[in-house]
């Protein structure tokens, strides 16, 4: 950390002091109203947000923020009442029009209100709905009408969710996280709004991936929600729409680069951190070019880790795993497959470095394993095929760049277009991580058709569901019912009259994440490491039975997410434990910890789930 930052953070440290010092004062009355008679309010922070009375929303003013502990409780654009009510009609009217995402439920961000409307009422009630209807709510509040929301945000806006840290409130961070009224807290997903499932750089707005995420997190890993913190830091948006916007509620100013950028995110994690030393922080839907940089900067000094890195491309690997034995072959002949995969962001890189890892493994890891293991990729982005060809290379796609000559003798060169890589290839597996939907059109799902595996599969998984790179109806149509399909966002199987169905698999990491989280939770690990993470996906993987796999089920149904999640954080444990890592979480010592046997873990994993149950508030005398 730079010196200037230091200087700042420590004048923030006896800020806060000073603050505390002067509102622990008998009355802790403010005076709210600035040249009219004054309003004595004897609340502070989320108290005045929820108080119908006191509550003014994003018009209250800086001064206001700072005074009342509201400073980070708000998104940082301060409006007029003239722009908030214009904020809330504009919504209001646009509730005559269909806002759908492609194929989805056209009711969708009707029930997402709906929903909404209770987490503000009953938290309780709102999780056991929840967690009661997985299969049926986990759309709305998550993948793919989180999307939706992000894009409404600004008509949507009612109650404040989660934290907004801003690039102007740089040096003020550490006294702003003590405005969270929490306190412990376990769980933080942030995200810089900069890429937003597929939906590009939607800014501030992009808070309600943190607050899906979240929601599973509670939903899934059983993490208390009085312990989750959503986060969203505005460092500006580079979306000339939403820059040009009235409605819009973030900075409106292009987004800080290089150093200044990094200054914001570091002493945001400095803040957290010093106020709760245990938190483990969840990076979401940063763009490619930071999202790898940030990983590297923290992943050995905090309990961190990139859901869009790691959490997919284990993820992935399950579900390539399923495909080899969705062949009727041992999980053993995955280094023989051929992967095509269309994408190499921040997404598709992370899948194809686990991936060439995992098959290195399993060829006993020299390195000639290493060499065999990148011989299965062809990797094609915006610019067609990636070969080491390709001037201006990015540094993280470089390792996958094939080789000039060798693909010359197989009739491909530099920026060949998908199409070509696949009739010459003649893939095992399509995998798109490429945001661009319909990218598998029917010319390429007819060229798969040459595939030499006896059961192709392919991947689509991008978000949301319009951003798709196929739908299974086009693919199960073109390639037959034997044909493995996954894709990131839920689509229904497919009949095909005869009884028999394309299984539509969520290859999502929505099935990783929680487990993690919980995972690193309850064993205490001061980091998130490969093994641990590496088990997660093996834990997914050996989920599916022989039987199901066979049927081409190779994820399980999201009915079953709790009890999966549940599974994968025992494995994350057992192997933090075997690692060493193990510091142990509240009166489980890491001690204790290690002598649990397999049973053990698992009731010590459950016995720390939250469940949604009212809690007894008041006793009686007798
Ligand atoms: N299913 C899941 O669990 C999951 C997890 C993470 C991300 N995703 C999805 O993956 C997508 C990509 O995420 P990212 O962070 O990697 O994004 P990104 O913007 O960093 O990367 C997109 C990549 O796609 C490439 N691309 C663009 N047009 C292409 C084309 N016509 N042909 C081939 N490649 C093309 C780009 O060059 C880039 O390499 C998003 O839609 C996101 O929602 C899904
Ligand atoms: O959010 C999701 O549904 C998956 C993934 O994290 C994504 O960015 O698309
Ligand atoms: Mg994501």
């Amino acid at each position: 950390m730079g010196i200037a930052n230091k200087l700042r953070l420590s004048s923030s440290l006896s800020r806060i002091l000073h603050r505390r010092i002067l509102y622990s004062s008998a009355s802790r009355s403010f005076t709210t109203s600035e040249g009219h008679r004054p309003t004595i309010v004897h609340k502070q922070g989320l108290d005045i947000l929820h108080d119908p009375w006191f509550n003014k929303g994003t018009a209250f003013t800086m001064t206001e923020r700072n005074r009342l502990d509201l400073r980070g409780l708000l998104p940082p654009n301060v409006m007029d009442s003239e722009q908030q009510i214009q904020r809330f009609m504009t919504d209001l009217k646009r509730l005559e029009e269909q806002a759908r995402d492609g194929p989805s439920d056209p009711n969708a961000l009707a029930k997402w209100r709906i929903l909404n409307r209770l987490h503000d009422r009953n938290e309780t009630m709102y999780y056991k709905v929840l967690i009661n209807n997985i299969e049926e709510y986990a759309p709305i509040v998550y993948t793919p009408t989180v999307g939706l929301v992000c894009q409404n945000y600004s008509g949507l806006f009612r109650r404040p969710r989660g934290m907004y840290f801003s690039a102007e409130d740089r040096g003020e961070m550490m006294s702003m996280v003590y405005n969270w009224p929490a306190e412990q807290v376990d769980m933080i997903v942030v995200t810089d709004g900069s890429r937003i499932l597929g939906l590009g750089d939607l800014g501030v707005h992009g808070i309600g991936i943190a607050v899906g995420k979240l929601d599973l997190y509670v939903a899934a890993a059983g993490i208390n929600p009085q312990r989750v913190l959503p986060v969203m830091i505005d460092v500006g948006t580079n979306n000339e729409k939403l820059l040009k916007d009235p409605m819009y509620l973030g900075l409106q100013q292009h987004r800080l680069e290089d150093d200044n950028y990094i200054d914001v995110i570091d002493e945001f994690m400095e803040a957290v951190y010093t106020r709760w030393p245990h938190v483990i922080v969840q990076f979401e839907d940063f763009q490619s070019k930071w999202a790898f940089k940030l990983l590297q900067r923290y992943r050995c000094t905090y309990r961190m880790f990139n859901d869009d890195v790691q959490g997919t491309a284990g993820v992935a690997i399950a579900g390539l795993l399923g495909a080899v034995r969705a062949q009727g072959r041992p999980m053993i002949d995955f280094p023989k497959m051929k992967i095509v995969v269309a994408g190499a962001g921040s997404a598709g890189i992370g899948v194809l470095n686990a991936a060439r890892k995992t098959m290195a493994r399993m060829l006993g890891n020299t390195e000639t394993a290493f060499d065999s293991a990148q011989s299965q990729f062809w990797v094609v982005d915006a610019q067609g095929l990636i070969t080491e060809g390709r001037e201006n290379i990015d540094p993280e796609a470089q390792p996958f760049a094939r080789k000039t000559k060798e693909m010359e003798r197989q009739g491909l060169k530099e920026g060949a277009t998908l199409v070509e890589v696949v009739r010459e290839v003649k893939p095992d597996v399509l995998l798109g991580l490429s945001a661009v939907g319909g990218l598998f059109s029917k010319e390429v799902l007819e060229a798969m058709k040459v595939s030499t595996s006896t059961r192709p599969a392919i991947f689509a998984m991008s978000n949301p569901t319009k951003n798709a790179e196929c739908t299974p109806q086009d693919a199960f149509s073109i390639l037959g019912e034997n044909m493995i399909f996954a894709s990131g966002s839920p689509f229904k199987n497919v009949e095909f009259g005869s009884g028999h169905v394309g299984h539509c698999n969520q290859g999502n990491n929505m099935y990783l994440f929680p487990g993690i989280g919980l995972g690193t939770l309850l064993s205490g690990a001061p980091i998130v490491s490969d093994g641990m993470l590496q088990a997660a996906s093996e834990c997914l993987a050996a989920y599916m039975s022989e039987e199901e796999v066979l049927q081409g089920i190779i994820y399980p149904p999201i009915s079953r997410i709790r009890d999966i999640t549940k599974r994968i954080a025992a494995a994350v444990i057992k192997e933090a434990i075997e690692e060493d890592l193990v510091e142990g979480y509240r009166e489980m010592d890491a001690r204790e910890l290690l002598k649990l046997n397999e049973e053990e873990l698992m009731e010590y994993v459950e016995n720390n789930m939250w469940n949604p149950e009212y809690p007894t508030l008041v006793y009686k005398d007798d």
